[in-house]
């Protein structure tokens, strides 16, 4: 079933995304969306778009049939107490927030209530997130209405609760984390010659043009690797040298490092 109306709490990063990349979509109507936050100088770009606005997180739940929580993990608690008199039996909650398990989720909303934990990323704004989603025991019966929601804005997968932290390091942090390449390599083109903006455009296409050769055929990287690293070559002298100075190693560490930050506080 399609969602109804929407309201999202928090309009910062990621709640402002998520309105944006609705919008974006054409899948609902402006004047199905509400988003609340206390910042009013915020809610006026919303405003403008035909986005109903709220600075009172209750009024704004109140008219919703799915509820978006998009505030930072410490500001979880006291914005459910909040919108506590608005959750319904028959809404669809859904929060983004990194840590916050669906058991957090129910001491706070009730059991009974549909509750889902969804991972998105900041590409959201594009419709280019990857969306991780996992509900609890009433959540099975929407699955469907909120994956074809977040379809809208992305691709998405749903998955045990148990990976959902592994999940948010790969998918959400996962964007910095690419990015943190994009900008290593553009300071080797300056370096090399070119001007900040030709770096950066010619590494970002590079690597959106790397991402499709896996992702259109669903090659493994090495494969593809394989294809660009000449014997006795230019590219695998450079790889090499990357990976003796720890590369993978690295990658793998800021994982880890994390997860263990989500899993261990
Ligand atoms: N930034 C990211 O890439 C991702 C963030 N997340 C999760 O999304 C959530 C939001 O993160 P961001 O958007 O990055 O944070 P943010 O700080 O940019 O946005 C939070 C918003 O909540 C508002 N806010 C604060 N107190 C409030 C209250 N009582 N009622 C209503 N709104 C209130 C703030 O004014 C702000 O606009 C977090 O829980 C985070 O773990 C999840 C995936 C990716
Ligand atoms: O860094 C953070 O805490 C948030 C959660 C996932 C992406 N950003």
């Amino acid at each position: 079933m399609k969602v109804g109306k929407i309201t999202i709490i928090g309009a910062g990063n990621m709640g402002g995304a998520i309105v944006n990349g609705l919008l974006k979509s054409g899948y609902i109507e402006p004047s199905a969306i509400t988003i609340a936050d206390p910042r009013k100088n915020v809610l006026e770009g919303f405003q403008a778009k035909g986005v109903n606005t709220f600075q009172d997180n209750l009024e704004a739940a109140k008219t919703a049939d799915l509820v978006i929580l998009a505030v930072k993990p410490y500001h979880v608690e006291k914005v459910i107490d909040q919108i506590k008199p608005a959750l319904t039996l028959d809404k669809i909650i859904v929060s983004i927030a990194a840590g916050v398990s669906l058991s957090d989720l129910a001491k706070l909303i009730g059991n009974e209530s549909i509750i889902f934990r969804v991972m998105p990323n900041t590409a959201i704004s594009l419709q280019e997130s990857m969306t991780c989603i996992s509900g609890n025991g009433q959540a099975d019966a929407h699955l469907e209405t909120v994956q074809t929601l977040f379809d809208q804005l992305g691709k998405t997968v749903v998955i045990q609760e148990e990976l959902m932290a592994a999940a948010t390091v790969l998918a959400s942090c996962g964007t910095a984390f690419a990015l943190r390449y994009v900008r290593a390599a553009m300071q080797g083109g300056v370096e090399m010659g070119f001007g900040a903006e030709m770096a950066q455009f010619i590494t970002a296409q590079t690597v959106k043009g790397a991402v499709q050769l896996i992702m259109n055929t669903g090659h493994h990287p090495e494969r593809e690797i394989d294809k660009v690293t000449t014997p006795r070559g230019i590219t695998i002298t450079g790889i090499n040298e990357m990976e003796h100075k720890g590369f993978s190693s690295s990658v793998i560490q800021g994982l880890i490092a994390s997860f263990n930050k989500i899993e261990r506080g």
